[in-house]
């Protein structure tokens, strides 16, 4: 088995260390040739939502890792990967930028404030418990389709969903000590 992160921008090195403490062998994506490595799994790490999903479009990896995931592929998602992969956007975000758009949510970027929107918290996870969970200007979710589950919330607001085999968070767990959710992504 290997996960394949995506590594075009962002905070994808921390999510392959974490995954590799856990036995997990991680292949990097940063062109189109890198999707006839073999994988099982996908990452789609934190960073800058727009330039990644610019990124995907030219490198023509969009459409590809968007088939994937629907016919099944497991997914973790974090920060800019939850707006990747969310079907809709708010009304103040750019909606026309590329997104692989297979989670059936609608997401706001920045939902936090664009300057002071980091901070470190715990919170619940739904089947887990207490979490650590870092945000740094982090989205939320606003509305949940069918089929989407909420894992966790954060004042009130959604932080954490699954629908089906895609598992998407605001906030960084690659960035704490706390192996569980990663382990949970192996696990799915
Ligand atoms: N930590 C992150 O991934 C931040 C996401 C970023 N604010 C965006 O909108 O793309």
């Amino acid at each position: 088995m290997a996960t394949a992160v995506l590594a075009v921008q962002g905070a994808f090195a921390e999510h392959e260390a974490r995954l590799a403490e856990l036995g997990e062998t991680c292949v990097e994506l940063r062109q189109a040739s890198d999707l006839r490595q073999r994988f099982d799994r996908l990452v789609l790490p934190g960073g800058e939502s727009t330039t990644q999903g610019k990124l995907l479009a030219e490198l023509g990896m969009l459409e590809p890792l968007r088939e994937r995931i629907e016919d099944g592929l497991p997914v973790l998602a974090t920060c800019a990967g939850l707006i990747l992969l969310a079907r809709r956007l708010d009304a103040h975000d750019d909606r026309d930028t590329p997104r692989i758009a297979t989670l059936d949510v609608l997401v706001r970027r920045n939902a936090y404030g664009r300057q002071l929107g980091s901070f470190r918290t715990s919170l619940e996870l739904a089947g887990m418990g207490t979490v650590p969970a870092t945000f740094i200007r982090a989205p939320f979710v606003m509305e949940t389709g069918r089929g989407v589950e909420t894992l966790a919330t954060c004042d009130g607001n959604v932080v954490a969903v699954q629908q089906g085999k895609q598992l998407a968070l605001a906030f960084h767990p690659e960035l704490d000590e706390d192996p569980r959710i990663h382990q949970l992504f192996l696990d799915l």
